[in-house]
């Protein structure tokens, strides 16, 4: 568990991280979202020790960094994949990584295993793709076994699979019983990955819940209706005090009615329907109706400035 109570940085006149308080529980996939500038990066630095908070303070598993006895083995992170000699091997530098922590030479080939490099893993790591870059530094994430895992934007720059692979090797990691906390700006994939989110934007908390309830609370759900009696139907529907508004193709969206509240007004007046869909709202729309005042700078580029 990673929990942060009161966290705050500043550099000198701004303040990167203001107050913040969260908690990311085991066993869940909680992804990590912000705007451009809102301090995910400071945060997740302050969580590694690589950052000093100016107040307040981050633990993993009730310690800060700094008093864990084997760093590597309580937290794994990966922050920058191309962060590796390009001259050594994927091994060679598993091995030193391991070494320098105190761990097991066979956990290098159990690791290089789980994320699939084992057969390129006398390569130089300065050939590798991007995906595979990646692959290598969830490994070195791995290495310690780590109950806590910590990944900044590991999807950014990866193919259609690469994103299907990270996706389920963090939510495998997740079913183990870890706590995974990842940031990322591709929310469509964090809709799909995460299960819960904490939300941040300048600095401040701006939500902890789960995807469901994040999207559910700042979106609405309406209903599409498709019907050759769309007129009749749309009349009744405003009768009955719910907002509809007709659509280009002349299907009708109503807002405020479930679709079986739909379903039943229309069969009780003999009304056939072509279509009857929930229509959901996605985390990018809750996301914007959330942080649209916390983009840094977007006033100041509208304007021109
Ligand atoms: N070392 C530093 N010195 C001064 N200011 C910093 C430093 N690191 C971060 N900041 C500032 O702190 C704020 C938060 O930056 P941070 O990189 O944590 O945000 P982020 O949410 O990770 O952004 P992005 O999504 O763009 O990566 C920004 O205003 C940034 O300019």
């Amino acid at each position: 568990m990673i929990e942060a109570v009161g966290l705050t940085k500043r550099y000198g006149k701004t303040v990167a991280v203001d107050n913040l308080s969260f908690a990311v529980e085991p066993g869940r996939v909680t992804g990590f979202l912000g705007p451009n500038g809102a301090g995910k990066s400071t945060t997740m630095r302050m969580i590694l020790g690589l950052d000093r908070p100016s107040a307040g303070k981050v633990l993993i598993g009730g310690k800060p960094y700094q008093q864990l006895d084997r760093p590597l083995r309580t937290v794994g992170a990966l922050l920058d994949a191309k962060w590796v000699h390009p001259n050594r091997s994927a091994r060679a530098h598993l091995q030193w990584l391991a070494k320098s922590n105190g761990l097991p030479d066979r956990r290098v080939d159990e690791v290089l295993d789980l994320v699939g490099l084992t057969k390129v893993a006398k390569r130089r790591a300065g050939s590798y793709s991007l995906g595979m870059s990646q692959r290598l530094g969830i490994a070195g994430a791995l290495l310690g076994d780590p109950k806590v895992l910590l990944f900044d934007e590991p999807v950014n720059g990866l193919d259609p699979e690469g994103i299907l692979w990270i996706r389920q090797f963090m939510q495998g990691l997740a079913a183990e019983g870890r706590t995974v906390l990842v940031s990322s700006h591709l929310l469509s994939e964090m809709a799909v990955t995460a299960q819960d989110l904490v939300v941040i934007g300048r600095g401040r908390l701006i939500s902890q819940s789960t995807t469901t309830e994040f999207i559910e609370r700042s979106t609405e759900n309406t209903v599409r209706v498709r019907s050759p009696h769309a007129d009749k139907l749309g009349a009744m529907l405003v009768d009955k005090g719910f907002t509809v508004h007709e659509d280009a193709d002349a299907s009708l969206t109503v807002s405020g009615a479930s679709s079986d509240q739909i379903g039943d007004i229309a069969a009780a007046a003999g009304v056939v329907l072509h279509e009857l869909s929930p229509q959901h709202g996605s985390l990018e729309q809750a996301f914007m109706q959330l942080t649209g005042d916390s983009v840094e700078y977007h006033a100041e580029i509208a304007q021109g400035k």
